[in-house]
């Protein structure tokens, strides 16, 4: 069977990127992952300016706002680095929180999606056919923590 995901609100929202669930990456606390993976946008770029902001935004809409924000220029390798930025994290969120790690685990080989239905890259898209590259992380952090587990 396979688990549908998106809003935090909703089943298995701790797989949301929006889920409050910190992070600490080379010594800075990020507020949830969406909040990290937005600022990376802009890392070494000329709009670096905007990181502390997306930092400090008061939710992960605000940071993904200011991230998705089209007269920003990104980083000239943001889309070859991407969904390495976006692993690193969602792998240092389930090793960091015990809880959701172990709800992840339980989903045993069931296919993970990210049921956006806006988004073709991250998510399946309203006609599912999109490439659900967070569903796929999620499953490959899942088996990466499986190994961890069983050392
Ligand atoms: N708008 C929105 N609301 C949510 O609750 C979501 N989980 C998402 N999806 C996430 O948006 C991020 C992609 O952002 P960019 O389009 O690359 O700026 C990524 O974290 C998706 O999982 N969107």
């Amino acid at each position: 069977m396979t688990i549908y995901f998106y809003k935090v609100w909703q089943p298995y929202g701790c797989f949301s990127n929006f889920s409050p669930h910190p992070i600490e990456i080379q010594g800075t606390y990020w507020p949830t992952v969406e909040h990290y993976y937005q600022a990376q946008k802009f890392v070494g770029s000329e709009e670096a300016i905007i990181i502390p902001s997306i930092h400090a935004a008061a939710t992960p809409e605000e940071a993904a706002a200011l991230g998705r924000c089209g007269t920003r220029k990104l980083r000239y390798d943001w889309e070859m680095v991407k969904t390495d930025v976006m692993r690193a994290a969602v792998l240092k969120k389930f090793i960091t929180h015990t809880d959701i790690q172990e709800i992840l685990l339980v989903t045993g080989d069931e296919v993970l999606v990210e049921n956006s239905p806006t988004d073709y890259f991250w998510g399946c898209g309203a006609d599912k056919t999109g490439q659900n590259h967070l569903g796929k992380i999620l499953m490959s952090v899942r088996e990466e923590i499986r190994q961890l587990v069983r050392g």
